[in-house]
């Protein structure tokens, strides 16, 4: 069969940016689906690690022999396509289509070190979640993407809790992209029979859902340290996906509202991430144990990084510099749990 073609013309070769939990799960799902699809796509993928000491070897050593992230993906066999390289320039050398999958914190250092060494025909997308905020302004990260690159960037979220994804059990997500053939494209890559893509023009709608969402999972584990049960984490979930939207709407201008209640990057990621995500877990022990969200991160997450205390303390500096932080109560109370010494319990006469 002729290679297809998509609106850049040729095969892709793919590399992922980040090896962590999520990381290593997309990378093991695109490696096989590559596999099956050699036609249009480059087999190899290319796995940026950010180099660490695992057991005193170094981990990406240890990917390429097992084929397993054994720090962040146990358990898992990754395929033997995909490739560890701790060199960021090196593992993107050579391709075409790059997925970006880290930690919302280290995405700025990391486009600053790729500038001028990506070519202008690459497609990216942006698997992270979470929002860059500076100098009283605040960018999702495909546009920060595009901006320090200078290339067209595409956004992936959805219910995707990354141990289930890589079980291969049944998810949906959405992809956010503007360029239908490249979305499709990009839809090609990722779908699997047990792994479902919807495709979307809303790239603002699909990255905020994601970004948000973890503020307000948050809430919800500590109304599950409190032990308030579920009423009242479904009211958690009702306000704060309300909240969500409103905050699209007001300050990316554009932004489809239908994204938030119709898409697995809107309500579906929120519920799973309300039950199951890690920032539900560390905030149900941060009532239990009454230890600091730093503290439970390292102890609990074993070098996985918690995104939603962050974002909130993001989104409070962005609220108040415009006088805005009492007009989005939920935002702001976890904002005020993890940062000032507010206590949970009194979430009610907040919010
Ligand atoms: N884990 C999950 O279930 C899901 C995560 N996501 C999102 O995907 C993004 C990436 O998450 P994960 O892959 O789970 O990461 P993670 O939470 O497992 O983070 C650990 C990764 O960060 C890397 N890291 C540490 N310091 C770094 C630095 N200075 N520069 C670059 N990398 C560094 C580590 O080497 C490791 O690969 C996040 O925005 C997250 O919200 C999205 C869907 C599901
Ligand atoms: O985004 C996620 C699921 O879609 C994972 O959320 P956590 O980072 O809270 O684990």
């Amino acid at each position: 069969m002729p290679a297809q073609t998509s609106s850049d013309g040729g095969k892709w070769k793919v590399a992922l940016i980040g090896s962590g939990n999520w990381g290593s799960a997309i990378a093991r799902l695109v490696g096989k689906n590559i596999k099956e699809r050699s036609d249009e796509f480059d087999t190899e993928v290319k796995m940026w690690c950010y180099e660490e000491d695992f057991d005193g070897r170094k981990l990406t050593e240890v990917i390429n022999e097992k084929h397993e992230n054994i720090k962040y993906l146990p358990g898992i066999d990754l395929g033997d396509n995909v490739v560890a390289e701790p060199d960021l320039i090196k593992a993107i050398e050579g391709a075409n289509a790059l997925i970006f999958v880290i930690p919302h914190q280290f995405i700025i250092e990391t486009c600053k070190q790729l500038e001028g060494k990506v070519p202008s025909n690459t497609q990216a997308i942006s698997l992270v979640k979470g929002v860059d905020v500076k100098d009283g302004q605040i960018h999702i990260f495909s546009e920060v993407i595009k901006e320090h690159l200078d290339i067209e960037c595409a956004a992936l979220s959805g219910a995707n809790i990354a141990n289930e994804v890589a079980k291969e059990a049944f998810s949906e997500t959405t992809i956010g992209c503007r360029d239908i053939e490249v979305a499709k494209r990009w839809a090609r890559l990722f779908e699997t029979e047990k792994f479902r893509v919807a495709v979307s023009k809303d790239v603002l709608g699909v990255s905020l859902g994601g970004a948000l969402k973890n503020v307000v999972a948050v809430a919800a584990g500590l109304i599950d340290g409190l032990q308030w049960g579920n009423n009242a984490k479904a009211a958690i979930m009702r306000i704060g996906l309300l909240e969500m939207k409103r905050f699209a709407l007001e300050f990316f201008p554009g932004t489809e509202p239908e994204t938030f209640v119709q898409e697995s990057a809107g309500i579906a990621d929120l519920i799973t991430s309300c039950l199951g995500g890690r920032n539900r877990k560390c905030a149900e022990a941060f009532v239990t144990t009454g230890k600091t969200f730093d503290q439970l991160e390292k102890e609990m997450l074993n070098g996985q990084k918690l995104q939603g205390v962050q974002t909130a303390k993001e989104l409070h500096e962005f609220l108040k510099a415009r006088g805005k932080a009492d007009n989005y109560p939920l935002f702001t109370f976890v904002y005020r749990v993890a940062y000032e010494g507010v206590k949970p319990d009194t979430i009610t006469a907040h919010i």
